[in-house]
């Protein structure tokens, strides 16, 4: 599968989630391509079996502002079922945490994107053991809901890939 991941970070802590699950792609044998937001041509997402798309959130109503290009040219593509999974840092004592990957998760489904229901949300920086484990549980979900087009394929990839059943509590 040809995995894009889309990013931006100011502290780091966005990108080292980023890094983890570029690491998880390619361990299950996917083609991986980085690349910070700002600097993307967004119509190229229409070339990916699956994007991961990851943000930071700095000011709980705005999306940061290297991905503001990223937002208004969403709507200059048809993107009718191209597949995106979301991922960012934040501060989950907010009372509404890491906004942003709401906002442009919004403005995706309304534009035609299939958008995989969970969302990774990591209070700063991902440093322990569990915090690396979401992200990487988080990356395999996401490629088998990528990849969902047959029953035994699924199968398939939960032995392959050997993860155990979907731990729910591992997403905000
Ligand atoms: C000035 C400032 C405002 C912030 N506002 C929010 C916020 O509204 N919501 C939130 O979830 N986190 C907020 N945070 C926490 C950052 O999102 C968090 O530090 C995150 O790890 C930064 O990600 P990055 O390292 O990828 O840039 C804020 C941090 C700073 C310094």
């Amino acid at each position: 599968m040809k995995v894009f991941i889309g990013y931006v970070s100011l502290s780091g802590n966005t990108e080292k989630m980023a890094v983890i699950i570029k690491n998880r792609m390619k361990a299950a044998g996917c083609k991986v391509y980085m690349e910070r937001l700002d600097t993307v041509e967004v119509d190229t997402l229409k070339d990916f079996d699956l994007a991961f798309i990851g943000l930071y959130t700095w000011n709980k109503v705005a999306l940061p502002y290297e991905a503001n290009e990223f937002y208004e040219e969403i709507e200059q593509v048809d993107f009718k079922g191209v597949k995106v999974a979301f991922f960012g840092a934040g501060d989950l004592t907010h009372t509404e945490p890491c906004a942003a990957i709401n906002i442009l998760s919004d403005k995706k489904k309304e534009y035609g994107f299939h958008v995989f229901e969970k969302i990774l949300k990591i209070h700063q920086e991902s440093s322990t053991y569990d915090q690396i484990k979401k992200c990487e549980d988080f990356a395999v979900y996401a490629l088998i809901w990528g990849n969902k087009r047959k029953k035994w394929r699924f199968l398939s990839w939960n032995r392959v890939l050997s993860i155990p059943k979907c731990q729910k509590s591992a997403y905000l």
